[in-house]
């Protein structure tokens, strides 16, 4: 089980006063330095944390895997087979949303994925995941079209009151073993923190790649970078 951890926000803090500092490769550099295993980044549309240098840069420096998000647009899809990351994290985008909300709606997204997306990434070695919610049907859809991972949204689980949590938790751990019975890794991500990623892995099986962004980076602004990333792979070296 791997720990890739999302630098959007040193970039978010970056961009603040734009002036280079702080720098998101130095940061993805520290966090590999702590035992990482990779690093995730969101290119964004409208740009506003990762930017387009960032990432040429970040395909130079990071040393283990490269998980590259974005939206399936063709201008994405230029970029990201320009850079040839070893994953490609396909997730929905609206303009207006503080943070993605949700996983793709794969029955409104499965002809252009099929006639379009895929057979432009399916061109290159990059390994193809999908950001879906627990939802069998989405599921079975992502297998159909010949993706290599799935990425669960974890938010909805990390958002829940306590009533909720359980259940949710549960529709994530019967979506990790569909998709691990249909061929696929299952990653997982989104909301997830210091104090919810026990309950994760200790019922989600099957778990290959964990990104964690928004709440490490967080952490990091009090305890520094090195010793936030080295606490959530002791709670991860738990469940190994
Ligand atoms: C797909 C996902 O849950 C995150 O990786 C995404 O990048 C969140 O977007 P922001 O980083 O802009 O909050
Ligand atoms: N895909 C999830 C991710 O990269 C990080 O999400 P978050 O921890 O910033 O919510």
């Amino acid at each position: 089980m791997n720990l890739l951890v999302n630098i959007d926000h040193v970039a978010t803090l970056r961009n603040a006063r734009g002036e280079g500092y702080p720098d998101p490769i130095e940061a993805a550099e520290v966090c590999e330095k702590a035992g990482a295993s990779g690093i995730v980044f969101h290119l964004r549309g409208d740009r506003r944390h990762i930017r387009d240098e960032d990432v040429y840069r970040l395909k130079e420096s990071v040393r283990g895997t490269l998980d590259f998000e974005m939206a399936a647009s063709d201008e994405m899809i230029d970029i990201c087979t320009d850079i040839a990351p070893h994953l490609c994290t396909l997730v929905p985008e609206g303009r207006e949303e503080l943070t993605t909300e949700g996983g793709l709606k794969m029955k409104s997204v499965i002809d252009d994925y099929k006639n379009r997306v895929f057979p432009k990434l399916k061109e290159t070695n990059i390994e193809i995941s999908l950001f879906l919610d627990p939802n069998p049907e989405d599921i079975e859809l992502a297998a159909e079209l010949g993706a290599d991972a799935i990425e669960l949204h974890t938010g909805t689980f990390a958002n829940a009151d306590p009533q909720k949590r359980r259940h949710e938790l549960t529709r994530l751990r019967k979506g990790a073993k569909l998709i691990n019975e249909l061929g696929m890794k299952v990653n997982a991500g989104h909301g997830l923190n210091l104090d919810n990623l026990p309950d994760l892995l200790e019922t989600v099986p099957h778990l290959h790649d964990v990104s964690i962004g928004h709440a490490l980076i967080s952490k990091s602004v009090y305890w520094g970078l090195e010793k936030t990333v080295k606490a959530y792979l002791e709670i991860m070296e738990d469940y190994a």
